[in-house]
């Protein structure tokens, strides 16, 4: 990931020549100031003037060094930490369902931010740091040799110790720091929830609630840190008292010599107790990137016949069905169908069902909730894979889902979710236009006349009108608050202008519309029922009124189909249909 930056952090690292050798001629320059002084000028040492207008020439150009390496590492240290975001943020929206379902968003969010930034301290500020460190330390233990050998190999006696407090304490490091970060993820994933709900948490009056569960949650990370840190002083604490046991040795060497010795010893002991620090921030930074990577090389599960995948695959493909799919109506076969959630292993959702939708059909599926409507959605769709499921039976035949009488396995992901249109029960409007709503995910082929056409079909008109920015009126977390009617009308509308799709999936709202909103939404269903001959439609149904527009309709219980017929059969028979109609449909 940083093999681009290589020519910038070469350059940076070559500033070091400079900065360094600067740094390391003035204890040699004190010591002959010094020898000079002993002398009265007369046998050795350099006049102070000339070394001061030296320095001074040495130093300015030590500090453009400085300047470049600073701004040359910082440019490649975040420029590669925004490379790694960007990966990350795009695998994490690439993952399977069933591993998504596992996470929380917090954490997700602190994977992509603390962690990140933790990594961006260290490739950057920690890195300029650690070569400098590095470099400095071998370069006054080379002055300390060339002062006096003997003195200097006394020295190294220090080093052991360094590396024997380093080695103890790295690994405990890297652990709580982990724990850390874990602990910091499950507090931002608190804040998180509530903050995305406010509403709910006002009415609820639970604001000092969430604040002592927030409050809490950072206290122990908090608390994991201070402990983190507080190994780290102790570690950074001994490696300054080794490495400051060196100057206290001394030989039979010139006052001048001996002040260059104790100098270079000084900076050498300096820059291995700041090594010591640096490397608890990158210890610190590595585990940071441990679960930033962990995350990122978690492969997919849902991988198409063609063997790549959900991660790898392009938009385009050379699948006569994929490729102009709006052209056929799809038919959809479900043959023996079994699924439990990854996440419930225990619970059988769909019961070896079976359903057959010719193309251009429109079939309502109805039942209790939790039934397992929505679940065929997500099947159709393949946010799951049936063989996610681990505990599938034995004796469970083998199922499938065909589209056009191709499993919907040899489809690849993202042409298959391509070809299906879903509104679902919650739409969800992202910040963005009205107009940027209704084309999302179909950007690259809906025209400006299709969108328009698909917001007058699904009634966005009727209330957009009477905005002044029209469909430019900016929706979302921070946009213009709508009602769920009018969101529920631009999912529709969503859909409509998808016209690469066969297939649409409505999941109705079940939480009561408004009467007006309640009639447009039934309008809009209607009309997609009668007028669109060219798609096969699914209706996720809680109405009766929808419900009488489908031309066959599917009763569900417990993941099975228990009736199937048209309105007129059903209606008039005893069964699960009519029970349905008097319990909630009526
Ligand atoms: N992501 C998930 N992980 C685990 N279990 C789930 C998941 N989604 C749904 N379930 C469970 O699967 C069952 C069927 O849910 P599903 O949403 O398909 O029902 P439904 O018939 O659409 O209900 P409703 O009419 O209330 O929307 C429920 O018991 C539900 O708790």
């Amino acid at each position: 990931m940083n093999k681009s930056e290589w020519t910038t952090i070469g350059l940076a690292a070559s500033t070091l020549v400079v900065t360094s050798s600067v740094t390391l001629i003035l204890p040699f320059a004190s010591g002959s100031v010094i020898d000079y002084t002993i002398a009265s000028g007369e046998n050795g040492g350099t006049s102070p003037l000339v070394l001061a207008s030296g320095l001074f020439a040495l130093s300015s150009l030590a500090g453009g060094g400085v300047y470049l390496r600073t701004l040359w590492l910082a440019k490649a240290g975040n420029r590669i930490v925004a490379r790694i975001k960007q990966r990350l943020y795009s695998s994490i929206l690439r993952k399977d369902s069933s591993f998504l379902d596992r996470q929380t968003t917090g954490d997700l969010l602190s994977r992509l931010t603390s962690d990140a930034q933790l990594l961006q301290g260290a490739l950057t500020t920690q890195a300029v740091a650690g070569m400098r460190a590095t470099v400095m330390s071998l370069g006054a233990f080379g002055m300390l040799l060339y002062t006096s050998p003997t003195l200097a190999l006394v020295s190294c006696a220090t080093l052991p110790p360094i590396f024997i407090l380093t080695r103890h304490f790295s690994k405990q490091l890297k652990t709580r720091q982990e724990r850390v970060q874990k602990l910091l993820g499950e507090a931002t994933s608190l804040a998180e929830q509530a903050l995305s709900h406010p509403t709910t948490v006002k009415q609820s009056v639970a604001e000092t609630y969430e604040t002592v569960r927030y409050r809490n949650g950072v206290a122990a990370a908090h608390a994991e840190s201070v402990d983190t840190a507080h190994m780290q002083a102790q570690l950074e604490a001994g490696s300054h008292i080794s490495a400051n046991a060196a100057p206290l040795r001394h030989g039979s060497i010139t006052a001048g010599d001996l002040t260059g010795f104790v100098m270079y010893s000084l900076l050498m002991a300096g820059n291995l107790s700041s090594m010591t620090s640096i490397y608890g921030e990158v210890v610190r930074a590595s585990a940071a990137s441990s679960r930033i990577f962990e995350l990122m090389d978690q492969s997919s599960n849902v991988v198409s016949s063609k063997g790549h995948n959900d991660y790898n695959t392009t938009v385009s493909s050379t699948d006569p069905n994929t490729n102009n799919p709006s052209q056929r109506a799809a038919s959809i076969e479900i043959e023996n169908l079994s699924f439990r959630y990854p996440s419930r292993p225990d619970v059988p959702v769909i019961n070896n069902l079976n359903l057959t939708i010719p193309a251009g059909g429109v079939l309502a599926l109805v039942g209790a909730s939790g039934s397992g409507k929505s679940t065929i959605g997500s099947l159709l769709t393949r946010l799951y894979d049936t063989d996610d499921n681990n505990n599938r039976n034995k004796d469970e035949t083998e199922s499938a889902i065909r589209i056009n009488g191709k499993c919907i396995r040899d489809y690849d992901p993202q042409d298959l979710r391509q070809m299906i249109s879903v509104v679902s029960q919650e739409p969800i409007l992202f910040r963005g236009s009205i107009r940027d709503n209704i084309r999302y995910g179909v950007w690259d082929n809906a025209s400006e006349e299709s969108i328009i056409e698909a917001a007058r079909q699904a009634y966005v008109m009727e209330f957009v009108d009477d905005f002044p920015d029209g469909l430019d009126t900016l929706v979302g977390q921070t946009g213009m608050q709508l009602s769920g009617g009018q969101r529920q009308r631009i999912a529709i509308a969503r859909m409509l202008a998808n016209n690469k799709a066969s297939i649409y999936i409505m999941d109705e709202a079940t939480s009561a519309l408004d009467a007006q909103s309640e009639h447009y939404v039934q309008s809009a269903l209607q009309k997609i029922f009668t007028e669109h001959s060219g798609k096969t439609i699914i209706s996720i149904a809680h109405r009766l009124s929808t419900i009488r527009h489908a031309t066959s309709i599917a009763v569900l219980q417990k993941g099975k189909v228990v009736q199937m017929g048209t309105f007129e059969e059903l209606s008039t028979q005893e069964g699960a249909f009519y029970e349905l109609m008097k319990t909630q449909l009526l």
